[in-house]
């Protein structure tokens, strides 16, 4: 079954006068194992992968019928996953979904915290057989610092084989187990985080929609994007009337809410995955809208002015109107690599600008290949 147990023996060759050939063979295949492990133990990839090729590296190279390492959840209560390698001919049915740590030679190695070596399978009460052929078991706990990750459990075929020196080495490999575990976690916590600040990095804090540098990146990509199909792109540019005037009034934090509200009055105005929402900067929101017309974007950019006007955001110091009311410049065209994107954000403040100059509260287009 397991070559190994027949390779020892023939693999050795009387070392030192006086010592056990096979003795000596065994140990220095355990340290050649040790220094295997600590290597995979290092590689700092997936986790799945590195408990794999452990564990068949131990079946592989020795008199063991089954090894495997099983971690446990965050509780430390419960066994719920288990990488094996060997001959598990007696596969016991409740432990697939994973079992408390009251069960079993394993649980009583976590629930102890020690080593646990069973030089006769057959008289442990706690020994939940795998394989008939199995006669000892050594189980040693995966710890890291304080935290128990887990056992790591090796089934020999041999009852003499967990000598003190192969004991030692499965001490040893249990420490390089715990290495490779903690890295992995620190690894995956690690990218967690760095996907949350990602996330947050463009966020706008005040108003919870994208922010400018989101907006930017998305410029650059769907420009690239629909140039390679080309599409239009559409842009429209909103900005509050006469802010300054509302601040003095209403005070900063008023001034805060309407903004929070417009970009709310705007996000409702973004269709789908692709359109986009953002902050642009200050007072001045901005869509951004892939395979829109400026016919189409006008339109929206018209409706949303009416939403925001019938919002009635209060404004006592407006010489427009008595609430809220934004002025929108809209600008589409259809990307190509000759051109940048700063020309169609060129274009819709050109068109913002006019909006203002013609009294604010209204949507000007873009001049037509402007
Ligand atoms: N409350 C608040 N105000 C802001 C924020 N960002 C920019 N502002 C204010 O928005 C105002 C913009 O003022 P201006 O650029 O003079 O424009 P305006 O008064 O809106 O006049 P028009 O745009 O010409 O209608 C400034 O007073 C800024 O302080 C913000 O996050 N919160």
């Amino acid at each position: 079954m397991h070559g190994p147990e027949g390779d020892i023996a023939e693999a050795t060759q009387p070392a030192t006068a006086g010592a056990d050939p096979a003795a000596s063979a065994l140990h220095a295949r355990l340290t050649g194992l040790l220094a295997e492990v600590s290597r995979e133990a290092l590689q700092g990839e997936d986790l799945e992968a590195v408990l794999r090729r452990i564990v068949e590296c131990l079946v592989r190279n020795l008199p063991v019928a089954i090894a495997s390492i099983i971690l446990l959840d965050d509780d430390g209560q419960h066994f719920v996953h288990e990488t094996w390698a060997g001959d598990l001919d007696l596969y016991p049915a409740e432990l697939a979904n994973g079992w408390p740590i009251s069960v079993g030679a394993a649980g009583r190695c976590a629930r102890t915290g020690e080593a646990q070596r069973i030089t006769d399978v057959d008289t442990d009460p706690d020994y939940v057989p795998g394989n008939t052929r199995v006669r000892s078991e050594y189980l040693v706990p995966i710890r890291h610092r304080a935290r128990l990750h887990g056992v790591l459990n090796i089934e020999s075929t041999r009852a003499d084989f967990f000598d003190q020196a192969a004991c030692d080495v499965f001490d040893a490999i249990a420490d390089q187990v715990a290495g490779a575990i903690h890295l992995a976690r620190v690894v995956a916590e690690l990218e967690t985080a760095n996907r949350k600040l990602q996330a947050l990095s463009m966020i706008d804090g005040l108003t919870g929609i994208a922010n400018r540098r989101c907006f930017d990146q998305r410029l650059a990509s769907d420009w690239e994007w629909l140039a390679a199909e080309s599409r239009e792109l559409a842009l429209v540019l909103i900005d509050a009337d006469a802010f300054k005037p509302l601040n003095d009034a209403h005070g900063h934090l008023y001034g805060d809410e309407c903004l929070r509200e417009l970009a709310r009055l705007c996000t409702r105005f973004a269709d789908g995955g692709n359109d986009l929402v953002a902050r642009f900067g200050g007072e001045e929101l901005v869509l951004l809208l892939p395979g829109r017309s400026l016919e189409a974007a006008v339109a929206l950019g018209e409706a949303l002015r009416r939403d925001v006007e019938a919002a009635g955001m209060p404004h006592d110091a407006s010489t427009i109107a008595s609430c809220v009311t934004v002025s929108v410049g809209v600008s589409a065209v259809t990307p190509s690599k000759a051109r940048s994107p700063e020309r169609l954000l060129a274009a819709a403040d050109r068109a913002l600008y006019a909006a203002k100059a013609q009294g604010r509260n209204r949507v000007v287009a873009a001049l037509t290949g402007d």
